[in-house]
């Protein structure tokens, strides 16, 4: 059974740890200025508009870009059980192409713990339909 803390309040992210993330910093001038919330004990949510600055062929979201949110969904996952951690594998499907000028639901969730490597997975929506799909493992540095 695995044994991990829940967070207490909505914000997750330890911001003083990666004070200018491409992914979650407010003071990042690119940044993606992701915010997740915990929505279950292990589950993280955040909503993202898919602006065209971040296109890689027309009107489709970055492949980059999509892997960069669904690395961060899971991360983000960690940091609400009080886990701080770095991607050491990410397995990414491309399902449906994203389009531009949506605002898409990301979500992850914790799976496992086992002998220190922590098992994600993530998504990300559109009305209820997945666009992509990412697994991932994630290790505290020695
Ligand atoms: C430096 C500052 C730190 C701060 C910490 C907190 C930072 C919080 C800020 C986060 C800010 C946002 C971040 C976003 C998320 C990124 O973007 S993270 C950036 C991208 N990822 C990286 O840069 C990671 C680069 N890689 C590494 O640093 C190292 O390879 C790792 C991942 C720490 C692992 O190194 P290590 O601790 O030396 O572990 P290693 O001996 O290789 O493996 C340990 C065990 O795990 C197993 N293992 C390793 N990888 C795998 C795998 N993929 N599958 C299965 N088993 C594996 C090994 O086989 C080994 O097993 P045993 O032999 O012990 O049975």
């Amino acid at each position: 059974m695995l044994q991990i803390q829940h967070a207490s309040s909505q914000e997750v992210c330890p911001s003083d740890i990666h004070p200018n993330c491409f992914a979650c910093s407010t003071d990042n001038p690119i940044g993606l200025g992701l915010r997740f919330i915990p929505i279950a004990p292990r589950k993280v949510q955040a909503t993202f508009y898919t602006r065209a600055l971040f296109q890689g062929y027309s009107n489709r979201l970055h492949g980059g870009i999509i892997s960069t949110l669904l690395d961060a969904a899971m991360t983000h996952c960690l940091f609400s059980q009080g886990v701080e951690a770095l991607t050491a594998e990410l397995k990414v499907r491309f399902l449906e192409p994203v389009e531009l000028d949506k605002r898409v639901l990301l979500e992850a969730e914790l799976i496992s713990k086992r002998k220190g490597i922590y098992t994600l997975e993530a998504q990300i929506t559109l009305e209820q339909k997945r666009l992509a799909l990412a697994t991932a493992k994630f290790l505290c540095p020695k």
